[in-house]
């Protein structure tokens, strides 16, 4: 399929909802569970260590090593499915690629909270690529509090199979979050393609 653009103000967001055909998401998400050592680390909130509401990995070229929500993650080698979709993360964006984020939201009650992929390591104007897999979930948007542009919150279904491009200002200027939900939801896995700068 083809990416579309969103048609938001100081931002390039861009979503191919049809990136991978269902089966191949779902022959995804099925070796990823499996085959992925899944982490549930802890971060700092107001000053004390919690567990994230979600479980994460990262994997990536030697030395890409990254800072992310107060954590400095080494990554673990590429394994042949993680590099085949960067393969083809990278020749639908155009971009190059050296990590990947792995979040897996156990259920409704697993999230990310707002925050902006604007950590220096990965430059001033980043491209992320994100990749989904299993139960929809909505991703929200918003004008950053104080310097974004003025804009209702946006708020996207991402399905099993989706790309999601974030790139040009939308780090600078707009945060993203993965709500947690009421629903009853089944598990939704998560990559997020990165460029580390300045790393082996
Ligand atoms: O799960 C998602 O769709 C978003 C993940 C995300 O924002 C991140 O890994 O920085
Ligand atoms: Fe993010």
């Amino acid at each position: 399929m083809a990416l579309r653009s969103l048609a938001l103000p100081q931002a390039d967001v861009r979503l191919d909802e049809q990136f991978l055909l269902p089966a191949e998401a779902t022959a995804l998400l099925r070796e990823l569970t499996a085959t992925i050592h899944w982490r549930h680390e802890p971060i700092t909130l107001f000053g004390k260590p919690v567990l994230q509401p979600r479980l994460t990995a990262w994997h990536g070229d030697a030395g890409a090593s990254y800072r992310y929500s107060g954590l400095q993650l080494q990554p673990a080698p590429w394994t042949p499915a993680l590099q085949a979709l960067r393969q083809r993360v990278e020749a639908a964006s155009g971009a190059h690629f050296n990590s990947v984020l792995l979040n897996l939201y156990r259920h409704g009650q697993d999230s990310m909270g707002w925050h902006a992929d604007d950590e220096p390591e990965l430059g001033p104007a980043p491209v992320i690529a994100s990749v989904s897999l299993g139960a929809t979930r909505r991703f929200r948007l918003r004008p950053r509090p104080g310097s974004g542009p003025v804009h209702a919150p946006v708020g996207l279904e991402l399905g099993s199979g989706s790309l999601l491009l974030m790139q040009g200002p939308t780090q600078r200027y707009w945060q993203h979050a993965v709500p947690k939900t009421a629903q009853a939801v089944g598990p939704r896995l998560n990559l997020t393609f990165r460029n580390v700068v300045g790393s082996g």
